[in-house]
């Protein structure tokens, strides 16, 4: 039957991808289908902020370190939206292309149109039926609107490139990951920027000792955090936007960027035709990733949790394996989480708090480094790593790092908590300079000083 798949792949971002071809190399028939194929759809959020990220990094190097040497004046310079819109739609473009040809490659079937489900064993894509073993959804993630029933045009990452030009000032609902990333991009940029926080920290899922550094340093650039507050009512008055908030007070300025949470994508996918159960928003999981229509899976974003690249590519190993017969439980994996702001923040594993919430036999090792070389020749020179690890067993159970080189080092704790390496392990290892491993030679001290004698 030529609608017939043994798979079909709902979703061609990493997680669509990832699964699709994993299964077609275990010889499964497999249909992805993507209802933005055609529209450079590749890893929006990830690719997207990531390259504007890199880009006002170098235009902040070049305002602030490279003007110093070259005879050029700072008023000369400035970011020029359109053409920076037009890099990263090349950037886009081409991941897209890799990606579409890894699907060829790999004999996988794509077809671009909307899917939903008819019923338990078939679903639709645009008005033609496709019947199937199992589905895997992997339709990842949508933002949460403000529901404040203004007709402001907020930012958001969709549309923020179509900017004319960088607004003077900005202010930021929301500092998670979106907002403080964002942040940094405008502020990189010359823009004010104002961030507006529900809660009494930035990034909820990160130690409080590193967000407090983090804040204090964002704080030192300029960046204004207003935390415990939310916006009531958003008017537009001529050219400015005020935001007026919960505690009374009110801002003025240029441009909103919302960014207050995201929630996973399952408009549209008439679950309930399928069996499918949903709670609060999310498709309700076992523990191998499987929905109450065992002939369903659930991958990514869409999941509702972990929301980054990595678990895109764990959680699809997980559901290929389970799909194959095996019982892989989510629940034991560890994943990284990096903010790419300035300074980079990093983390694995579980927070100090966590630690004393589990009544955890801990301790914590703490060194800040400044002016190793290498930060020195970039031109950065504070950062501070926190490491937890249990003193039963000597183990790492969390490292938090703050700084530059922070996105990159991490991955270093991260193989020594996965491999459950001992914290006294570390100064058994030599370091290459200038790099920011380097850091891990003088860590070591800090190590010798405080614990594991042998
Ligand atoms: C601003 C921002 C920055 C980020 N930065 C990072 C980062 O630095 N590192 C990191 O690890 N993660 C980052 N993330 C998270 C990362 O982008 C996501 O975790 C990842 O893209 C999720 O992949 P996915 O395959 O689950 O979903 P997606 O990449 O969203 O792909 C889902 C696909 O499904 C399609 N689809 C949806 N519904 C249907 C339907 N009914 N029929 C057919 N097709 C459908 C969509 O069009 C889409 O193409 C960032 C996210 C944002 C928003
Ligand atoms: N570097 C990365 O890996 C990266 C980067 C960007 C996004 N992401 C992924 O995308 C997800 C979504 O990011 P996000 O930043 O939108 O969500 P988030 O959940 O990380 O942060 C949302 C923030 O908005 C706050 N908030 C909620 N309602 C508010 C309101 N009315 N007023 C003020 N503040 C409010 C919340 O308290 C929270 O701090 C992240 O959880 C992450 O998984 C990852």
């Amino acid at each position: 039957m030529d609608n017939y798949f043994d798979v079909i792949v709902i979703g061609a971002g990493p997680a669509g991808i990832s699964t699709a071809k994993q299964l077609s190399q275990k010889g499964k028939s497999v249909l992805v289908v993507d209802n933005n194929v055609a529209n450079n759809y590749v890893q929006k959020g990830s690719v997207l902020s990531n390259s504007v990220l890199y880009y006002s990094y170098l235009y902040d190097m070049f305002i602030n370190r490279i003007i110093n040497f070259i005879d050029i004046k700072e008023k000369d310079v400035k970011v020029h939206v359109k053409k920076l819109r037009k890099s990263i739609d090349t950037i886009k473009n081409k991941l897209s292309k890799t990606f579409i040809n890894e699907l060829v490659e790999n004999n996988i079937s794509l077809k671009s149109g909307v899917a939903k489900f008819l019923n338990e064993s078939s679903i639709l894509i645009d008005d033609e039926v496709y019947e199937f073993d199992y589905v895997v959804i992997a339709t990842g993630s949508t933002p949460k609107s403000l529901k404040l029933g203004s007709k402001i045009n907020y930012l958001t990452l969709e549309n923020f490139l179509n900017l004319e030009s960088i607004p003077e000032n900005i202010t930021i609902i929301g500092g998670g990951y979106v907002g403080v990333e964002i942040a940094v991009i405008f502020k990189r940029f010359g823009a004010q920027v104002t961030i507006v926080e529900k809660e009494d920290k930035l990034l909820r899922d990160f130690d409080d000792f590193i967000v407090k550094k983090f804040e204090d340093a964002l704080k030192k650039g300029g960046v204004n955090i207003l935390k415990k507050v939310v916006p009531e009512k958003i008017e537009r008055v001529g050219s400015k936007i005020i935001i007026f908030l919960n505690n009374g007070e009110k801002i003025e300025t240029n441009e909103t960027f919302v960014a207050i949470g995201r929630e996973p994508n399952l408009a549209n996918l008439d679950l309930e035709k399928a069996g499918i159960r949903v709670k609060d928003g999310r498709i309700k999981l076992n523990n191998y990733l499987q929905t109450s229509n065992k002939k369903v899976f659930v991958v990514g974003d869409a999941t509702g949790f972990n929301m980054f690249v990595n678990w895109s590519y764990k959680s699809s190993e997980i559901v290929v394996d389970n799909i194959l017969g095996a019982k892989r439980n989510y629940k034991k994996v560890t994943i990284p989480k990096i903010i790419y702001a300035d300074p980079e923040i990093a983390s694995i594993g579980i927070t100090e708090q966590e630690a004393k919430e589990q009544k955890m036999n801990y301790e914590v090792i703490k060194y800040s480094f400044a002016d190793i070389e290498k930060s020195a020749i970039l031109g950065f020179s504070k950062g501070v790593i926190k490491i937890i690890y249990n003193k039963d067993d000597s183990k790492i159970v969390g490292a938090h790092v703050l700084g530059k080189g922070a996105s990159e080092l991490i991955n270093i704790f991260g193989l020594m908590i996965q491999l459950k390496v001992g914290v006294e392990k570390i100064k058994t290892c030599i370091f290459n300079n200038p790099l920011f491993a380097s850091i891990l030679t003088d860590l070591s001290e800090a190590i010798r000083g405080k614990c594991c004698d042998s």
